[in-house]
């Protein structure tokens, strides 16, 4: 069934003056530049009309030549400062306008460092976020600025509508009722053709969505060696071209809709104005009116016809606007799971042991439950494995521990408290992690390991904590040691292997000293002799912290005090290696299975004493 597109949740109004509030927060200046432009544009025209007139009425009348320059000169010397005037509010005001812009990317990329994980990692919230960062990306065209554009070309012509109506309505009120009716079905076509390209927004936002993951792929230097191998650039270009196919045929359907409407905009418009003129050529060779009359009110018939038609269209570049404005706001108020009414101090907790309470989770209510009432309970002090096939939910019980995601029922605790009574700020300082999907930022080795810009971070500390996690070799023989940059983009900038990578993270774990130590696969990428010195790190870094160690490599896991095995959404076996191999469970075949590979028996037996 085809999904019912939501009614929007921000009124044109009520956007406009969301903007003008940032507006007055950020550059008043642009405030008072609106106002001067709004003046201004509703004197020029005014004037417009009537100097003709006017100049007529002297020259057909009794006024000399000297009353007529000084009239006319007068009239001059205002029309050319009000707009010199104008002219200067319309050039500045678009410096400030890219202010604005900047400001509204900040809030964004702000909301983004801020709102909850599940809103990152979620296909609602990367959506939400595409859609909304693509609002700023057209310039002066961005609906941020389009709307207050428009706001100011609909207020300067609703004003100068109300002058010119009264002028028209003195020549016949019919006339200006024809002229509003006829403006108002081309508004109607307009809006159509706006109507089904908002319709398809989501599409739109999908196929850019799809394009830059291609894009990005195709150019990533650490799929570089698979995309030649593989010969999968065919693969890649047959993509690209078939996105950018179908978001042009979309966008063509798109067009068809505005060109539509343009020819009919066009037929309207070309019928209003006949009419009109033709009327007043009929008034004033039936004597109704003089030719200065006459002069006035075709100026008037002209220049009423542009401000309607500037309503008319304004309203629909504001309407457009809209839609992007609730696109950005969307993501603005992406929704923040609340904090606890009256939190609790981390100095309140004694100790720091984890419990899971009967909790269940899934990601959503299209896919099952991860965690079917899953209980686990982990001393302060102790170092748990957590083990189990992939997709077992291992990764997602941490997520939970953090706080990332909440339960959809059962309860968390740390030291016997709710970590839902924690701020989420305070929680999130209780652990140090190191996960499974690898990242480093392009920054130097020393603000990767402290997570801090430089002048806050320790440089004793972080060159400890290499030398514990057997990196520091790596960083002393560099030129600018632990300044060097995390990538070769930079000049005097490495880029680390992937064994390396995850010692990095070791080290921004031990930096962080926090009481509770999570490891989500620490050494899938190391070799067997970083291997072994990870797990005697671990001993040492993690000795007096509570740990949680995810790890496929089942012997690796011998060092911990328990071992649970994650099945189903549960735990299904808990205890020690020697337990667990006696049960003769799902672990010892897993176990049994993985020592199988090793050939040689001496090695086999090595490695299930390891
Ligand atoms: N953000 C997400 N949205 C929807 N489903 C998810 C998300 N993250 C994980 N899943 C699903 O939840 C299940 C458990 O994933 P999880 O990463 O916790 O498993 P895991 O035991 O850590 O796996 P592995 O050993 O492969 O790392 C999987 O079926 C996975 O597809």
């Amino acid at each position: 069934m085809k999904k019912k597109k939501e009614p929007l949740k921000y009124h044109i109004f009520q956007n406009i003056t969301f903007l003008l509030k940032c507006i007055r927060r950020e550059h008043p200046l642009l405030l008072i530049f609106i106002i001067m432009q709004v003046i201004l544009s509703v004197i020029s025209p005014v004037f417009g009309i009537y100097i003709p007139k006017i100049t007529l009425d002297l020259v057909m009348g009794s006024a000399d030549t000297a009353q007529i320059f000084l009239v006319l000169g007068g009239f001059g010397i205002v029309m050319v400062l009000s707009m010199a005037l104008s002219g200067m509010a319309n050039e500045g005001k678009y410096i400030m306008y890219n202010d604005m812009r900047r400001y509204y990317q900040m809030e964004l990329f702000l909301q983004s460092l801020s709102c909850d994980y599940k809103n990152v990692e979620s296909e609602e919230g990367q959506t939400k976020y595409q859609r909304a960062m693509s609002t700023l990306r057209n310039g002066d065209w961005s609906g941020t600025s389009i709307m207050i554009v428009s706001s100011i070309d609909i207020v300067v012509s609703l004003l100068c509508f109300f002058i010119y109506s009264g002028i028209m309505s003195s020549l016949s009120p019919y006339m200006v009722l024809l002229l509003i009716v006829l403006s108002l079905i081309s508004l109607f076509g307009t809006r159509q053709a706006q109507s089904y390209e908002y319709k398809q927004n989501d599409l739109t936002a999908a196929y850019e969505k799809k394009l830059s993951y291609v894009i990005r792929t195709g150019s990533n230097a650490a799929f570089g060696k698979d995309m030649r191998l593989y010969h999968a650039g065919g693969w890649f270009q047959e993509l690209r071209s078939s996105l950018i196919e179908e978001s042009a045929k979309l966008a063509g359907k798109i067009q068809d809709r505005y060109f539509a409407s343009g020819v009919v905009n066009a037929f309207v418009l070309f019928l209003r104005d006949g009419i009109a003129y033709s009327y007043l050529i009929y008034a004033v060779s039936a004597g109704q009116i003089t030719i200065p009359e006459f002069t006035l009110y075709f100026g008037a018939v002209t220049a009423f016809s542009g401000f309607v038609n500037g309503i008319v269209n304004n309203l629909n570049e504001l309407n457009g606007a809209n839609l992007q404005m609730n696109s950005m706001r969307a993501f603005l108020d992406n929704t923040n799971d609340p904090e606890p009414e009256t939190p609790l101090a981390l100095s309140d907790l004694k100790e720091y042991s984890i419990e899971f309470c009967d909790v269940c989770f899934s990601y959503g209510t299209d896919t099952g439950f991860v965690l079917d009432h899953f209980n686990l309970k982990i001393n302060a002090g102790e170092k748990i494995a957590l083990v189990g096939v992939n997709g077992a939910g291992k990764t997602t019980v941490v997520k939970l521990l953090c706080g990332f995601y909440k339960p959809d029922s059962g309860i968390i605790l740390i030291g016997g408290q709710d970590i839902n009574n924690f701020r989420k700020k305070d929680l999130l300082k209780l652990y140090a992690a190191v996960f499974q999907d690898i990242y480093i930022p392009p920054f130097t080795a020393a603000e990767n390991v402290s997570m801090q810009e430089l002048k806050t971070t320790d440089r004793n500390r972080v060159e400890e904590c290499l030398v514990k996690t057997g990196l520091w070799e790596q960083f002393c023989g560099q030129p600018t040691g632990i300044d060097t940059p995390m990538t070769k983009e930079i000049t005097g900038g490495i880029v680390l292997s992937g064994g390396q990578q995850q010692k990095l993270l070791m080290a921004r774990a031990l930096y962080k000293d926090a009481p509770i130590l999570i490891l989500d696969e620490p050494t899938a990428a190391l070799d067997p002799i970083a291997e072994s010195r990870t797990y005697e790190q671990f001993h040492e870094i993690a000795s007096d912290k509570t740990a949680v160690y995810i790890s496929h490599r089942l012997a690796s896991t011998r060092f911990c005090d328990k071992i649970a095995f994650l099945s189903n959404g549960k735990i299904t076996e808990e205890g020690t290696h020697d337990e667990l191999m006696q049960k003769g469970g799902a672990y010892s075949q897993m176990f049994a299975l993985q020592s199988q590979y090793y050939q040689n028996k001496e090695v086999a037996a090595a490695y299930a004493e390891a």
